[in-house]
């Protein structure tokens, strides 16, 4: 296979510091152990390496072997608690870094791309530019159109990431747009979890191969794990470093020198085999004669090479990190998530008309359901009123669900790009809690305003003025803002949309037992009575009821709003359902900050 195009041909702007610095990555005596309810899982065995600048660096092994471990390590993804010991030392150019530190100088490609379907591949590299990136929005448009050519994605620059319900560019085309979402910001370093994972030899090869030039052009140090690479990646690989069972056996320059020293061990590979399938066909713990090898794999790596490397370790570079600070602002970072959030909203026009119809449909049913019930003038039943609460409740549940549900649908796979930015250091929690919520609070508010709208006269509520209809699309706007604060809340508890589409209208059940409706509330047992608190349904129930119910003229001979026993005023019950609407969403944003946790 031939080269790409000449080392040359790639450049990306130097830094606006003109900081160039190299940085080699050391490791000492890890050894990571998890420990399970009866058992403890050892899974790395005092490893100690280096990883170079300039070079690109590749962690191979077997299934299970502990490469993606090792590398979340380096990348420090991983801390020390109750259930994992992490111990010995990790070093950039022999300065010990923290997590925050780690995203001044480097960058973590994960092995799954988390994109957002809707956005472009140029949207997403000029998302990133924009928070990542310093210097004016001509200089930031500049870097995305270089990262564009260094990546070779000019033709699909203007196509959608694509998923689920877009169709979007290729697997090798996201892989590819997930490295410039990182390269975007020139880190010093960066780490990728199997990058080729899932792709033809031909894209895995320009992957790597695009690495390789990004590492020798401009000093960078590139580390990723690597499962089966074909003969032309394994060429490539600068620096490797062969992984059994938490262990390694091999570690030095790559190529021929890897099978120079298996030949000399004992291990020949064959002369037309591929070196890495050799490789691995000697290391896999699925055959019975390499456990008994691995530890003369052991003996002699201690006795041959690992003495180099620890040489390699004293030598290694030194010198100062760059400390580079997320120059961008809490508003402007905020802008920048509501521009995205919007775009995305519009995009997305097939959800936003189904929620229209939806909407519709549900009201003209209603409308027709309950068409025209008595009022106070047309001698009303108590059938009548039985009627009129039943719809009354049943609006303000229906109208918190269609809030709720999409966002209990979609917030779990967008939290996990949140997870992944946040983690990059692309924004911080609030500005996107708040760019997010922004957006989201309008089609929530504005479903449940059209459909009273359409439903009020249908059913033939209370005209006694204007500010009776108002009232209850204010009530039922806020419901559904409600609905939106509990979607999130649930979206962060659940870690699918699965799970949290199962259990969330289960969870809900006591909130309806509890609104007011299916028990008057003056017959709740004290000890369990509480709950009705929590209960949106209570509150907007007990508001709308009272908006129906009270006329300025003669009202009702039955007195609903006596029957019902609502020990709130209307407006007292307005005031709890924002308070409570409030109280989810900042719930919701306390467990997003807390769900922060490194992402693995
Ligand atoms: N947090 C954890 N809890 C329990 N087991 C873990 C944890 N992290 C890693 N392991 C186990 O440690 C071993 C190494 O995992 P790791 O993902 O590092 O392997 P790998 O070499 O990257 O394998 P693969 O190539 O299949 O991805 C596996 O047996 C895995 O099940």
């Amino acid at each position: 296979m031939s080269d790409q195009g000449s080392p040359n041909s790639i450049k990306i702007s130097p830094k606006q510091t003109g900081e160039c610095e190299k940085i080699d990555i050391v490791f000492k005596d890890i050894d990571y152990t998890v420990i399970k309810k009866k058992n403890q899982q050892h899974i790395l065995r005092g490893v100690s390496g280096i990883c170079k600048n300039s070079q690109v660096n590749a962690i191979l092994g077997s299934s299970g072997a502990g490469k993606t471990t090792l590398l979340n390590i380096l990348c420090q993804r991983v801390q020390n608690s109750s259930t994992q010991v992490l111990k010995g030392d990790i070093l950039a150019n022999n300065i010990a870094y923290s997590a925050d530190q780690f995203t001044q100088f480097a960058s973590y490609v994960m092995q799954d791309d988390i994109l957002l379907e809707a956005l472009t591949v140029k949207e997403c590299f000029q998302f990133a530019a924009n928070l990542k990136t310093t210097g004016t929005a001509e200089q930031k448009s500049k870097k995305v159109e270089e990262i564009t050519k260094m990546l070779k994605l000019e033709k699909c620059q203007n196509t959608f990431i694509g998923g689920n319900f877009v169709k979007g560019i290729s697997g090798g085309e996201k892989k590819r747009t997930s490295i410039g979402y990182e390269l975007i910001s020139n880190p010093q370093c960066i780490f990728l979890d199997e990058p080729t994972s899932g792709l033809d030899s031909f894209t895995a090869y320009c992957i790597i191969d695009l690495l390789r030039r990004y590492a020798h052009n401009q000093n960078k140090t590139v580390v990723f794990t690597i499962h089966q690479p074909s003969s032309d990646i394994w060429n490539m690989l600068d620096h490797v470093m062969l992984m059994v069972e938490g262990q390694f056996i091999y570690q030095g320059p790559g190529g021929m020198n890897v099978v120079n020293y298996f030949s000399s061990i004992g291990f020949k590979c064959p002369i037309h085999s591929n070196p890495a399938d050799y490789l691995m066909s000697i290391m896999s713990n699925g055959n019975e004669i390499n456990q008994k090898n691995y530890s003369l794999y052991y003996q002699e790596y201690s006795n041959n090479l690992k003495p180099v490397i620890m040489r390699e370790i004293q030598q290694s570079q030194q010198g100062n990190l760059p400390a580079k600070q997320l120059g961008t602002s809490y508003f402007y970072q905020i802008a920048q998530i509501t521009l995205r959030q919007t775009k995305i909203l519009k995009r997305n026009p097939i959800l936003f008309i189904a929620r229209l119809i939806q909407s519709i449909l549900i009201s003209l049913l209603m409308g027709a359901i309950y068409w025209q019930i008595p009022g106070p003038l047309d001698n009303p039943t108590q059938r009548n009123i039985n009627d009129k609460n039943g719809f009354m409740f049943f609006w303000v549940y229906g109208n918190f669900m269609m809030a709720l549900l999409p966002c209990v649908l979609t917030f779990p796979q967008e939290k996990q790009t949140y997870l992944r930015e946040e983690n990059s250091k692309l924004y911080s929690v609030g500005p996107y809690f708040i760019g997010k919520y922004i957006v989201d609070i309008l089609p929530s508010a504005f479903f449940p305003a059209l459909s009273s709208i359409i439903v009020y006269w249908m059913i033939g509520l209370n005209t006694d003025n204007p500010g009776k209809v108002l009232f209850l699309i204010f009530v039922c706007a806020i419901q559904g803002i409600t609905g939106l604060g509990l979607g999130y809340l649930c979206g962060c508890i659940f870690q699918n949309a699965q799970v949290s589409i199962a259990v969330t209208p289960m969870l809900l059940i006591p909130f309806m037992l509890f609104g007011g409706y299916y028990k008057n509330q003056g017959d709740y047992a004290s000890w369990i009575g509480w709950i009705q608190y929590l209960s949106p349904f209570k509150y907007s129930f007990s508001a709308v009821a009272q908006n129906e119910y009270s006329y300025e003229g003669q009202g009702y001979p039955q007195n609903p709003i006596h029957q019902l026993n609502f020990d709130l005023s209307m407006w007292e019950s307005v005031g709890c359902l924002i308070v409570l609407s409030f109280a989810y969403t900042i719930v919701a944003f306390v467990l997003l900050s807390l769900l922060k946790q490194k992402v693995q």
